[in-house]
């Protein structure tokens, strides 16, 4: 399928177009940012871009609008130009976006492919409801989707509450997000929505489809988010109550979590590994960026508490976005 980038020129698009470089079912045909990069060769504006893309010209997102002729969108646009933009795509294409503006629409999915798959089914809703031809599935804010494949190998032990603190890494917030004044030799406990994002995409994300509505699950979540010196590589310190809380079972789950094994999807890696120590420098990259390390596993009283890392910009968004595509062509929705 022909694919577009668009964003191409941020930290999760250049993740996109790094992920899709020789991808065997997606190939790169248009590369989409602002107008100040338009016109210009990738390779001038990407210091590091692959080889493959070094000399495509970048459009300008007014000119692809007009003209778009490819199969599908990956979007990494910011979510305050991206509920336009993206409306207007999927009147006629497929769009598979990390931006945040259509999370929270009854009719989208929140797809994380481990957790949640049958939320698919929501793209027929979407298409009958808006009478488009394409869609839109989106991928959870970064930390949300590293909590919420840790937490989908506890669904069958009873989740009633759950207390996450998270460090998130520097590129979270974007080239331009934080000066390095700020966060050099320092820890920022505060990141604007990042908590509620946390409190109401997982519970959206670990929700059940019934009567074509997601109904949310209906534990009790709260986060407290920070801002930590580490470049990429989100870390989560999670304690979890639970129903049936058996740590050696629980352990087992998490090392035996590999539900779509089966499906033989280009980008799948096994989504958990089980580290007793996890750190972003030494485990952020695991499985290409899309495996997810849990350690430090420990019981307390009526659950247990653990350590989850994940690479941002991979796992968190471009990887998740593009797992998401592969599995909607596997499934028959593209
Ligand atoms: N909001 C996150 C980025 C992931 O989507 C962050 O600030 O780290």
């Amino acid at each position: 399928m022909k694919v577009a980038v668009l964003g191409a020129t941020g930290l999760v698009g250049r993740t996109f177009v790094k992920l899709l470089e020789g991808h065997p079912w997606f190939r790169v045909e248009k590369l989409v940012a602002s107008e100040r990069s338009a016109g210009k060769k990738y390779g001038e504006l990407v210091e590091d871009a692959p080889e493959e893309f070094k000399d495509y010209v970048v459009a300008s997102l007014t000119e692809f609008l007009e003209d778009p002729e490819v199969d599908l969108v990956f979007n990494a646009l910011p979510a305050s130009i991206s509920r336009d933009v993206e409306e207007k795509l999927a009147k006629e294409i497929p769009v598979f976006t990390n931006a945040r503006a259509h999370r929270y629409d009854e009719d989208v999915p929140i797809l994380v492919p481990e957790v949640n798959k049958e939320h698919l089914e929501l793209i027929k809703v979407q298409k009958e409801k808006r009478d488009w031809k394409g869609f839109i599935v989106t991928n959870p804010n970064c930390s949300t989707a590293i909590l919420t494949v840790s937490l989908a190998a506890l669904r069958s032990f009873g989740i009633k509450k759950v207390r996450v603190a998270t460090m998130q890494a520097i590129s979270g917030a974007g080239f331009s997000g934080l000066s390095a004044y700020a966060i050099h030799d320092n820890v920022i406990p505060f990141i604007s929505g990042e908590e509620w994002k946390i409190e109401n995409e997982s519970r959206k994300i670990l929700g059940t489809l019934r009567d074509d509505k997601i109904e949310f699950a209906d534990f009790d979540i709260s986060a407290i988010a920070t801002r930590v010196p580490v470049i990429h590589g989100h870390t989560e310190a999670v304690f979890v109550e639970l129903e049936n809380p058996d740590v050696e079972e629980i352990r087992r789950a998490f090392e035996e979590f590999d539900p779509l094994k089966d499906l033989d999807l280009p980008s799948y890696e096994k989504p958990i590994v089980y580290t007793e120590v996890p750190q972003p420098r030494l485990h952020r990259d695991r499985g290409k960026g899309l495996t997810v390390t849990v350690g430090r596993l420990e019981e307390i009283s009526g659950g247990v508490k653990y350590v989850v890392l994940g690479h941002n910009l991979v796992r968190g968004a471009a990887g998740g976005s593009v797992l998401n595509a592969e599995l909607a062509y596997r499934l028959g929705y593209l």
